[in-house]
């Protein structure tokens, strides 16, 4: 894409829309899904007061997605056979050029791991999403086969910097083929990056191996926002430390040194036995058990047009978050939006979400 003009913009660019998939399967969602379909419900709703929403929903499930989210005029479904709802991981990561044209990038998807620690088997539909989604946008795709990425794994400035974790994208269980540098350059072709900031791990338990989308994230060029703890005795104050040195070392691609800023990390939170109790037992799935500390975080939030859609856990530190994010994005408006039932599947609301900017 970089060759033919295109760059992946930064998430507060205009959007055209969000897309979103409606979960459903038993193994990951308790109770078949339906407390969850009623938090991403929720979520549609919330970024629909912005900007238009399409969710992909299975022919099972169709007729229920449509009817749940028939009060919405500008959210619209469309039928996508999916393995489960992580569109930010599963669709494309659209890119456009200085003439408002709009492309999508379809990285190859292995459920974060494949056979080796990935979450589910097998991933086929999943791995056909992104260009499922640009065929319904009559939009040009660039396939990346033999180079996994997932969404929810970079965020960029859309000035020429991206940011990441060692921990997901140098795993040996998504391009163990590739070195750093080969990773380096495949992202500054797809997504026309000249830097890449290198954190080395991401929040603490996170089962996509860090994921920087929970952890740190871009709030407008040259700062950037960072899950933190000042506990010296919770496991993410290693991860919290390093990173922040890192980014205060850092310069990005237009030279800038970075202003960090900072979020509590919520919790620690953990699943109840009566909600693990509700999800299907199925080998080669992920475990939900009590005794594992989930991957909580107020970063894992989507920039939509005019507004901030992030998730709150019924945590003391809530309000604490809500305002963090009112001083840091003035100009937007804060949703706060429940997170935990989303959280209970492994992810938050930008991970269930993936934008489409206007061209
Ligand atoms: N159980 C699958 C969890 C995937 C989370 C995706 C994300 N971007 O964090």
């Amino acid at each position: 894409p970089r060759a033919d003009g295109f760059r992946m913009p930064a998430e507060w660019e205009a959007h055209q829309q969000t897309w979103m998939a409606w979960p459903e399967r038993p193994d990951n969602w308790r109770l078949g899904g339906k407390p969850a379909q009623a938090a991403f419900t929720a979520v549609a709703a919330a970024i629909a007061r912005f900007e238009p929403v399409t969710v992909c929903a299975s022919a099972a499930q169709y007729e229920n997605a449509v009817a749940r989210l028939a009060e919405y005029s500008n959210i619209r479904v469309v039928e996508i056979s999916t393995d489960d709802a992580w569109v930010r991981d599963t669709g494309p990561t659209f890119v456009i050029n200085d003439q408002g044209a709009v492309r999508g990038v379809d990285w190859a998807f292995n459920a974060w791991g494949g056979l080796n620690g990935g979450l589910y088997f097998p991933w086929l539909r999943d791995d056909q999403v992104a260009q499922k989604i640009l065929q319904i946008e009559g939009c040009q795709r660039y396939r990346t086969e033999g180079f996994v990425l997932e969404g929810g794994s970079i965020h960029v400035d859309g000035e020429g910097t991206l940011i990441t974790t060692e921990e997901c994208l140098l795993n040996a269980n998504r391009n163990p083929h590739l070195t750093r540098e080969q990773i380096e350059a495949l992202l500054a072709e797809h997504l026309a990056v000249d830097t890449v900031i290198w954190l080395p791990d991401g929040l603490y338990n996170d089962e996509t191996d860090g994921h920087v989308d929970n952890f740190c994230c871009y709030v407008r060029p040259g700062e950037v926002l960072l899950a933190w703890t000042d506990d010296a005795n919770d496991p993410n104050y290693p991860r919290c430390q390093a990173a922040l040195r890192v980014l205060e070392n850092a310069r990005d691609a237009k030279g800038r040194s970075l202003t960090v800023h900072k979020i509590a990390i919520p919790g620690p939170l953990y699943a109840t036995a009566e909600e693990c109790a509700g999800v299907d037992w199925v080998a080669g799935s992920q475990p939900r058990d009590p005794s594992i500390r989930l991957a909580g975080s107020y970063v894992n939030f989507l920039i939509v047009n005019g507004g901030i859609i992030a998730p709150k856990f019924d945590d003391a530190k809530d309000a604490e978050a809500e305002a963090t994010l009112k001083q840091i994005f003035p100009e937007h408006e804060v949703v706060m939006v429940p997170g935990r039932e989303i959280l209970l599947g492994g992810g938050n609301i930008h991970c269930i979400t993936q934008q489409q900017p206007s061209a």
